[in-house]
């Protein structure tokens, strides 16, 4: 085989009904219901108009750095819905998609797209609701000689991911569910969601209980020292 120029067909995709119960929950409950480790980092943020929720299967694309000719195939490949997630080897010097590109995906009706770096014509990609996350932008292009991969595993924005698994994103950034933890997942970020929804009422008036952060730092042995008396130690 053709390891690097390869293209794996018809990846598991997650099925509707579970991609409309994630889309009622914001990425940060789901992300904090596995560990806070699968939010893909800061970098990764969305480019295009805010206030559009991104969940789809992810196809993803690994490709060589600065170079989109393996993206253009998942381009023509991916499904209405899919979200298509690119690994580029840390470059940040040439943009991997621009207006063309983006508007192609759009008439595809693809569920948004995950390049870990940077795009180009912001100018109008700014205003469209396809959901569209970069690392930056810049007006250098993209070469389009390959080699490049589909539907390998790939690690973009620092997670790891595979074909088929959940993509969230939102205005805080993206999250990444594996499929086989999609039902457990989906259960505990319900649970979870339900006690934030409660803990921002109590914040906004002002009855949130605050004892766990006294009693984490008694735990850890910090001290208190008054800087009027003396810098003496002193009892909070
Ligand atoms: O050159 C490319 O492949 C990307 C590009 O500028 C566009 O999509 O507008």
């Amino acid at each position: 085989m053709a390891v690097g120029l390869r293209v794996f067909m018809n990846p598991e995709r997650v099925d509707a009904e579970t991609i409309e119960a994630f889309r009622e929950l914001p990425g940060s409950n789901v992300a904090d219901c596995m560990g806070r480790m699968s939010g893909m980092h800061s970098e990764i943020r969305r480019l295009s108009k805010n206030g559009f929720k991104m969940v789809g299967s992810a196809i993803t694309v690994k490709v060589r750095p600065g170079d989109n000719l393996m993206l253009h195939k998942a381009l023509d490949m991916a499904q209405e819905g899919d979200v298509i997630v690119v690994s580029n080897g840390g470059d940040r010097s040439h943009s991997l998609m621009g207006e063309i590109m983006v508007r192609h995906a759009e008439f595809r009706k693809l569920g948004g797209i995950v390049l870990d770096g940077p795009i180009r014509d912001i100018d109008t990609i700014r205003n469209l609701e396809i959901p569209i996350y970069a690392t930056g932008t810049t007006p250098a292009g993209p070469y389009k000689e390959g080699p490049g991969e589909i539907n390998v595993n790939i690690t973009c924005g620092g997670v790891s991911l595979n074909p088929g698994d959940l993509v969230i994103g939102d205005d805080d950034g993206v999250v990444v569910v594996p499929r086989e933890d999609l039902e457990e997942v989906l259960k505990s970020s319900i649970e979870f969601n339900k006690k934030d929804q409660s803990k921002i009422v109590e914040s906004m008036a002002g009855k949130l209980n605050r004892s766990w952060v006294d009693k984490s730092l008694a735990e850890k042995g910090c001290e208190y020292i008054d800087l009027k008396a003396g810098r003496k130690l002193v009892s909070e």
